[in-house]
């Protein structure tokens, strides 16, 4: 019955190549959001050259299909450049779905859960604090000490290892194999991807330069899969390993009598909101006045915010919100498979379909002026307003592949976010001429959005 069913409306395409040469390569979310508005539909179909692109892009679209029909949804397609030849198969969201991923996510739900989560305050104060004494001596670069105070907590939770002030090695590594996968992971970049028999024509061959540079990115992977993990053993075979989730587990499994290799898939995407969280202030210098006022009103002028303040910093909490909402930073995604066929609003959906780019969509189809910043929309006198959807709800991914980072992130987000509004003061750049220079925010394209912002913080 559903052979027989139309496929959902999509642009019209090219013979053989579909849309292939239509597809992408930057902010797709403007372009699905533009074909599905043209098309009217909230459920688009695209051909790249025979492989079934099915984009969805309404609240109740992405509910039903990635909540509800979460068991059929949550397969990952092969992804042949990022994993069969750069290497991040390892990764728990790249995993396809199935036993393998089942246990890794069980290892992450058991240290990352709300509760347990909160294991890691004391770390978050402690990279906290650096990171307002590294913008404080130099607010120049930013972006920089973000990304810095971002990787040194997550190596330190997964891994026990305190970063070094300046040029870190392992740090190092995180950085360029995130490049890699940045660049890596753009959907429709990479031929081999549309087409997987690509992957093995010979590296030497005219036009396949994409094999030679996988090779070099590959080893960055290999790197960051490796290196840290090898110190995290080394600390622990000194005896000098602080708690850690690689040590946590490695001393779980020796008990256990298993074997600890196993260990060596725990990875994680390490994701970056922090930059969106900087770049605010100057487009609503107002929302930045009136979080300072709230901030000092509940934690004065002696200490710093802790976590204990959340529930008395409820503009605060709506500004953290906003901040994920105005700038979604997993905008497309990771893509989900269908391996077996599925019928939606009378439409067919083929076996062997890539669902892509449903985030985004959340902040286009339910917020009115969704490119405006404004934290008080969450508000209804002065509580959080149940009735307006809250971004945590579709950030961080909905149904079996939810984000379980997602307490964590949030926690260091809203610390950090409180901690530079209690203590600085963000205004616009301005070059040697004296002239202001307006932030862009502009995303680079990835699959995980990053901006670039000029900024001036000063120390109050
Ligand atoms: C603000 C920060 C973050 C955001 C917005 C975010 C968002 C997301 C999104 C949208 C997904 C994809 C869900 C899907 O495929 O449907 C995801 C997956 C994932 N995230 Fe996060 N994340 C953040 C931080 C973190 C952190 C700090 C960690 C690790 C501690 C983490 C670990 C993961 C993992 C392992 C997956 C893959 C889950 C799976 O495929 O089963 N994330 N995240």
């Amino acid at each position: 019955k559903q052979k027989s069913l139309p496929l959902p409306p999509g642009p019209k395409g090219w013979p053989v190549l579909g849309n292939l040469a239509d597809m992408p390569s930057d902010r797709q979310w403007e372009t699905y959001n533009r074909w599905s508005k043209q098309l009217n539909s909230d459920i688009i179909h695209l051909n790249a050259a025979g492989t079934h692109l099915v984009i969805v892009s309404s609240m109740e679209a992405i509910k039903e299909i990635f909540e509800k029909r979460s068991a059929l949804y949550s397969r990952r397609p092969r992804m042949p450049m990022i994993n069969e030849l750069m290497g991040w198969d390892f990764v728990v969201g790249f995993m396809n779905y199935g036993d393998r991923w089942r246990a890794n996510c069980k290892l992450m739900h058991e240290i990352f859960n709300s509760g347990a989560a909160k294991q890691f305050y004391p770390q978050q104060h402690t990279k906290r604090n650096e990171l307002l004494r590294r913008i404080a001596q130099d607010a120049g670069d930013i972006l920089h000490h973000f990304r810095y105070s971002t990787g040194a907590l997550v190596l330190s939770i997964l891994y026990g290892i305190e970063v070094l002030p300046r040029d870190d090695p392992y740090l190092n590594i995180a950085e360029k194999a995130m490049h890699g996968l940045a660049i890596g992971s753009l959907p429709g970049k990479f031929l081999v991807d549309t087409f997987p028999l690509l992957e093995y024509v010979p590296s030497w061959m005219p036009g396949a330069g994409f094999k030679r540079q996988a090779r070099v990115w590959k080893q960055h992977t290999q790197d960051i899969l490796h290196v840290p993990f090898a110190e995290t053993k080394r600390a622990m075979a000194r005896g000098t390993a602080p708690p850690s989730f690689v040590s946590l587990h490695l001393n779980a499994l020796a008990e256990l009598d298993s074997n600890a290799s196993a260990l060596q898939d725990q990875e994680s995407l390490i994701q970056e909101p922090l930059p969106w969280a900087g770049s605010f202030s100057p487009s609503n210098p107002e929302a930045q006045k009136r979080a300072q006022m709230e901030i000092d009103a509940v934690v004065g002028q002696e200490r710093l915010p802790d976590f204990s303040d959340e529930p008395s910093l409820m503009y605060v909490s709506a500004l953290v919100k906003e901040v994920l909402r105005w700038k979604i930073v997993v905008p497309i995604a990771i893509p989900h498979y269908l391996d077996v066929d599925d019928e939606y609003r009378r439409y067919r959906i083929p076996a062997g379909s890539i669902y892509q780019g449903p985030f985004f969509t959340m902040k286009f189809d339910t917020f009115p002026d969704p490119e405006s910043f404004k934290p008080e929309q969450f508000l209804l006198s002065g509580k959080l307003n149940p009735a307006i959807l809250d971004p945590e709800s579709f950030a961080f991914g909905l149904g079996q592949r939810i984000c379980p980072g997602r307490h964590l992130a949030m926690a260091t987000l809203w610390l950090t976010i409180t901690s530079i509004l209690a203590t600085l003061e963000i205004k616009k750049a301005v070059d040697k001429d004296g002239e202001v220079i307006e932030p862009s925010y502009e995303y680079f394209p990835g699959l995980i959005s990053q901006g670039t912002i000029h900024l001036w913080c000063l120390a109050s």
